[in-house]
């Protein structure tokens, strides 16, 4: 299989802190890859490194073949992101924001089916203003998806949605999937990275304390249920429990 995604011994530090430490990873193509973690671990600032909108201390990526510090303007029109508090327009209608966005891309998607496979087709004429927090964030996975990318990123997609919204995203991800394209995601919703991801990478101040499936993620812990896992390579239960 292909690998779209290569990090080589990345390591990013702000100041005195190491963010990233020595992190290594690949993903393969048509496959969906979750980067799981406390708040802080690291998740954000690898994503980044990985965009090349960061820069990191030592290492190397690969995306797409490509350099992302060095070929920049070619990686984002095959890859797309969709970040957890994006910054739209307000007072634009939601057609219209798709439309502004369908243009700036050459193969840009059909974003009319789009809207439909997310469940906000009839929220077309409403102003973005108007949209409920999962109707927004669901039109925030619309975007990202309209430049018909190779990649995608998706940081915490579903925060907000209600529980049949969440499943039907996590259908159409998988259709997408299918059709071959890579996602690359981050969730703090175990439920959601065991219906989706074939490998997952858990970050413990910044340092990969497991990489592989979800089954070995499990297999290779004292649980049988990937959350307890994920709190036992995190070391969160402990943590949480010694300060009861
Ligand atoms: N620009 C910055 N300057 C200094 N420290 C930063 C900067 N960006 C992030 N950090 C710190 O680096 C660490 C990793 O942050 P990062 O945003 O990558 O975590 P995260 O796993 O994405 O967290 P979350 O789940 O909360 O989004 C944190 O301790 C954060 O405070």
């Amino acid at each position: 299989m292909d690998e779209i995604i290569k990090v080589g011994q990345l390591t990013k530090t702000y100041g005195s802190l190491l963010a990233v430490n020595n992190l290594s990873l690949s993903v393969e193509q048509g496959t969906v890859f979750g980067l799981l973690g406390a708040n802080g671990a690291g998740k954000s600032t690898t994503i980044e490194c990985v965009l090349g909108t960061k820069t990191p201390d030592s290492g190397t990526v690969s995306i797409l073949g490509m350099n992302p510090l060095k070929d920049r303007k070619k990686l984002f029109e095959k890859v797309s992101v969709q970040f957890q508090e994006a910054n739209y327009q307000e007072q634009i209608k939601v057609g219209e924001l798709c439309e502004v966005t369908a243009c700036l891309y050459k193969a840009a998607s059909d974003y009319s089916a789009l809207l439909k496979q997310f469940g906000i087709a009839d929220k077309k004429n409403n102003l973005v203003s108007e949209l409920s927090g999962g109707e927004r964030q669901r039109l925030f996975i619309v975007l990202a998806l309209i430049p018909n990318p190779k990649v995608v990123f998706l940081d915490e997609l579903t925060t907000g949605l209600d529980a049949k919204a969440r499943r039907d995203v996590w259908k159409s991800l998988s259709e997408l999937k299918a059709k071959g394209l890579t996602i690359f995601l981050t969730s703090h919703f175990m439920d959601e990275v065991e219906v989706l991801c074939d490998k997952i990478c858990i970050l413990k101040q910044g340092q990969s304390v497991f990489y592989g499936t979800v089954a070995e993620a499990i297999s290779a812990s004292p649980c049988d249920k990937l959350e307890d896992a994920y709190l036992w390579y995190t070391d969160e239960e402990g943590e949480e429990n010694e300060n009861i």
